[in-house]
């Protein structure tokens, strides 16, 4: 489903390094990215989301090599198959929560617009708590609503992988929980693999598969063969992390 092999990457300019000699998951699966700051989180997710290319190596998602593809044919493949909740939101402040989450039908004609968006709208904004806001313009939202505006806009095409940057990093801690919840039954609802980004410890108990940057950090210290063994036991083999 996602499967990344000998990758490298830098951004230009920049000592920092992500090298992946590999890493797979599977359909289905619940995955929480977690570690420090700038030890590389976000630079994975959006590799494996074609926001990021590689220097080298091959990243396949959902059968399709991304490093083949030109950029709008990454682009196209984004909006039709992935769902994305950015760690900044990306909403359009002068429009209405609604439309707001509408718009990936309105802006990319790649993305057909199903029949039922209107009742997956209502479905997903309700269980995201938001089903009150829905005419309001954005910019009169707090940043916890607007962060919740923005997984019911990634969830509503149906999206088969969702790839989730911090989503509940500004939420109250008394509904980050509700809102990690729900964004776990809208995935099992629509049968979407989850890969998520946090720094909050307190929601790794929702994750089947935890990919501790943290850890991959350390084995980065040892010799290669300890780093694909050891990490082997955390399920996932990316290494060579440096910054
Ligand atoms: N556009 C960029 N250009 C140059 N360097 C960048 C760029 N974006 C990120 N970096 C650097 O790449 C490294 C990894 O950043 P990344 O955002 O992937 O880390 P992170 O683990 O997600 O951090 P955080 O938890 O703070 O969000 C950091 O050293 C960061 O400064």
């Amino acid at each position: 489903m996602i499967e990344l092999t000998d990758i490298r990457f830098r951004y230009p300019a920049s000592p920092f390094e992500l090298n992946i000699p590999r890493l797979t998951i599977a359909a289905g699966e619940r995955v929480a990215m977690i570690g420090p700051s700038g030890s590389g989180k976000t630079s994975l997710l959006q590799l494996m989301a074609g926001l990021l290319t590689p220097q080298s190596g091959r990243i396949t998602v959902l059968g399709q090599e991304l490093t083949q593809l030109t950029e709008p044919e990454r682009r196209a493949f984004r909006i039709c198959r992935l769902g994305m909740v950015f760690q900044h939101f990306a909403l359009i402040d002068y429009l209405s929560v609604r439309e707001n989450i509408l718009l990936p039908f309105r802006i990319n004609p790649a993305l057909k617009r199903p029949t039922d968006s209107e009742e997956r709208l209502s479905r997903f904004a309700a269980k995201l708590g938001i089903a009150a806001l829905l005419d309001r313009n954005v910019r009169r939202l707090s940043q916890g609503e607007q962060q919740r505006v923005a997984v019911c806009r990634a969830m509503v095409p149906h999206p088969e992988i969702v790839l989730a940057d911090e989503p509940t990093g500004n939420l109250d801690p008394t509904i980050k929980e509700a809102v990690m919840d729900a964004i776990g039954q809208l995935c099992d609802d629509i049968g979407a693999t989850l890969i998520t980004v946090t720094h909050d410890h307190q929601l790794l108990p929702r994750f089947r598969r935890i990919i501790d940057f943290a850890e991959l950090l350390r084995l980065d210290r040892s010799a290669p063969s300890t780093l694909a063994d050891a990490s082997a036991s955390v399920s996932a083999s990316p290494g060579g992390i440096s910054s």
